[in-house]
């Protein structure tokens, strides 16, 4: 029998992260009393996992399956409209709840189309990749993306719980793992070392969600990130410090057409935010070197093509932390010491890029 951890994040509606396995059937309890009928939103990678997550909830809830696109092509507005014909269709009340089961990309749908379906409706997110788990299925943040660019449209919208199943990670391939350790590796640079630590001294235990090792990751990061979202709900501060090497990997998404996993983009946006704090002088070699090293040792991309910075450069102009045309950067003063760069000269943002740039 594995211990469940219940982590708590505080706010005006306060909801619990159970961390775990064999966690699927606690699902009935965290949707309340009231509620009738329940839509899974799901990839078609998920559709064994979503069938049985259906079965065990029918009888007491009315089930309906939402079919969505896989990964970020689920981010788009046609699917969320397909997901508001289903609940149109079947009369999907304001004390009804969707289920959102998956990776980030499908949390993030299914977050969106329960904010904005009757103005909000009970969400329920269980994420089934190691990224989803850390990140993408706590704190809130939903959203789709527009020709221009990532996440441009969304809503703050808590969930009423967050089931963390490690069971549901049987299924997810070893690269998907790796990718979702990018967002465990940003949490260590921004505030948790001991993760950093724990990486270090043995990539290949940390990356099997067997050990005790990928769990205490799993729990410091998913702890971060319950502290800073029950702190700062909607980012007017201190939330800004989970976009850490955001910026750029959001650009080098959008330029990829969404064929890089995110946890990617965001591997070289860090190794670009570490470099241009050392060009401001606020973070020395050791420090840049530990992210090419880190990164590395769990096979993610630390470089980019050096041809693409005015592209690039163009997107990022975009990103939600620009404030009246200035750019502007989480970088480090030191490991767990990051700081917001605001405007910094385009020519030390060249030079940065080309450290990254091949
Ligand atoms: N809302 C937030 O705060 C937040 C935070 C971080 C990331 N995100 C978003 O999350 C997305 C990235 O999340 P992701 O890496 O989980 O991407 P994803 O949802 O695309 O999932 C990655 C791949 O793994 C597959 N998959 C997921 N779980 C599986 C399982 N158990 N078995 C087999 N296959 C499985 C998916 O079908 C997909 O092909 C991006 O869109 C990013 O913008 C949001
Ligand atoms: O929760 C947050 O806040 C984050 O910034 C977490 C990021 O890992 C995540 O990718 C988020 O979706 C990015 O947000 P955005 O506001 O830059 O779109
Ligand atoms: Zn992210």
């Amino acid at each position: 029998m594995t211990e469940t951890t219940t982590i708590t994040v505080a706010g005006a509606e306060p909801y619990d992260i159970l961390i775990g396995r064999g966690l699927l059937p606690k699902i009935a309890d965290q949707l309340g009393t009231g509620v009738a009928k329940v839509l899974i939103v799901h990839p078609p990678t998920l559709g064994a996992k979503a069938s049985a997550l259906r079965e065990s909830l029918q009888g007491t809830y009315e089930v309906l399956l939402a079919e969505v696109p896989d990964a970020e092509d689920a981010k788009r507005i046609e699917v969320a409209a397909f997901c508001w014909g289903i609940m149109g269709q079947t009369d999907f009340t304001r004390t009804d709840a969707v289920i959102g089961l998956g990776g980030g990309a499908t949390t993030d749908i299914a977050g969106f189309i329960a904010a904005t379906w009757l103005r909000g409706v009970t969400l329920i997110q269980v994420p089934t990749s190691v990224l989803g788990m850390v990140d993408a299925s706590i704190g809130g943040k939903t959203g789709i993306n527009t020709a221009e660019g990532k996440n441009l449209v969304g809503s703050f919208y808590a969930p009423a719980a967050v089931i963390v199943d490690f069971d549901t990670l049987d299924t997810i391939p070893r690269n998907e793992i790796l990718a979702g350790f990018a967002e465990i590796v940003k949490a260590g640079f921004i505030a948790e070392p001991e993760i950093l630590d724990i990486v270090e001294a043995d990539v290949d235990r940390v990356t099997d969600p067997t050990t005790p090792e990928f769990r205490r990751v799993v729990e410091l990061a998913i702890g971060l990130k319950a502290r800073v979202v029950g702190e700062d709900f909607k980012e007017s501060g201190l939330r800004e410090i989970l976009n850490y090497g955001h910026t750029l990997g959001h650009a080098i998404e959008h330029a990829e057409r969404y064929r890089w996993r995110h946890g990617a983009a965001i591997s070289v946006g860090m190794v670009f935010a570490a470099e241009l704090a050392r060009l401001t002088g606020s973070l020395g070699d050791e420090a840049v070197d530990r992210h090419r090293r880190i990164l590395s040792s769990l096979t993610l991309p630390i470089d980019y093509p050096v041809g693409r910075w005015q592209t690039l450069l163009a997107t990022m102009q975009r990103d939600k932390k620009s404030r009246a045309g200035m750019l502007r950067f989480i970088v480090l003063d030191d490991i767990a010491k990051p700081t917001v760069l605001t405007a910094p000269d385009e020519s030390m943002l060249f030079l940065a890029y080309q450290e990254v740039g091949v």
